[in-house]
């Protein structure tokens, strides 16, 4: 897997209007090592993009990035178009932009609070405080993330007694409720057993009508199942991006096309 040509890469422009973008995108931890090298990339809106490539690979940092979550810990260089704004500019306030640019994390992290209250817990801190706006604002939340019908009458219920799959849904009703543009999910699945990622899966698919969807994912079938379009990451490098079915069926790279294929990673 040494002897690939990191320099040869094959991505493609998507069709349709483009929600977020970043442009020579580079990230560097501890002011050295280059774990993000240039990644120049388009996310059509309304729909889902899967990030893949073995571990190390650099999805979690290109991810990251993308909602400022690396300012704390690495340098971070290159633009990352949102509505015409470089997001990447010191002077963005990042509390507001991750009310546009939400993110789901792979272990399910609700507070140790009500269901209700796990979702009310952001909007009020924003200011929102009249009883009929939160109460609409949790159903609608719920009824998106394919909740609503296992919770409606615990609402009060403890988050922590939900399953696993339900944790997860809930954050991201939680992370819905901001009313975002964007959702960044890394590796949401991964805790989750089969039917609960079943469910997930439709879930994300149904939230494609209405958000732009960016998920990092280990999981091929999950990739192939649930995303339009494929980044391939390979040792920093984004190398390949093309329609899903291209990547999985007739990747334009050597390397993608082994990965894809199980031969390393
Ligand atoms: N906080 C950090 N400090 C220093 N190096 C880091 C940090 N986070 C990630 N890295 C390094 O950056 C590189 C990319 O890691 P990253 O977690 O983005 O990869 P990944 O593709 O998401 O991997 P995985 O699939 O295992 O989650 C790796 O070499 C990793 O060691």
């Amino acid at each position: 897997m040494d002897n690939y040509d990191l320099t040869k890469t094959h991505i493609v422009a998507p069709t349709g209007p483009i929600a977020l973008a970043t442009h020579d995108l580079e990230v560097l931890y501890g002011g050295r090592h280059r774990s993000m090298v240039d990644a120049s990339l388009q996310f059509p809106q309304n729909t889902i993009t899967a990030l893949i490539g073995a571990s190390g690979s650099g999805k979690s940092t290109y991810l990251r990035s993308l909602n400022r979550m690396n300012d704390r810990i690495a340098t971070v260089n290159g633009q990352i178009m949102y509505r015409d704004t470089d997001i990447n500019a010191a002077k963005i306030n990042v509390y507001e932009l991750r009310k546009h640019i939400g993110m789901v994390f792979q272990q399910p992290n609700p507070f140790a609070k009500s269901i209700y209250d796990n979702i009310t817990f952001a909007l009020k801190a924003d200011g929102i405080t009249d009883k009929a706006e939160l109460d609409q604002r949790v159903q609608r939340s719920l009824e998106e993330a394919a909740l609503w019908d296992e919770v409606k009458d615990s609402l009060n219920r403890s988050a922590l007694s939900l399953s696993g799959g339900q944790q997860q849904r809930l954050c991201i009703a939680r992370t819905l409720a901001m009313a975002p543009d964007i959702l960044l999910l890394d590796e949401p699945a991964s805790a989750l057993d089969p039917i609960s990622t079943a469910k997930l899966e439709m879930t994300l698919k149904n939230l494609a009508q209405s958000y732009t969807i960016i998920i990092v994912t280990h999981n091929m079938q999950q990739a192939s199942r649930i995303s339009e379009y494929t980044a391939f990451f390979h040792l920093g490098h984004v190398l390949e991006f093309d329609h899903t079915t291209t990547i999985f069926q007739k990747p334009t790279l050597e390397i993608t096309h082994d990965y894809v294929t199980g031969n390393f990673g």
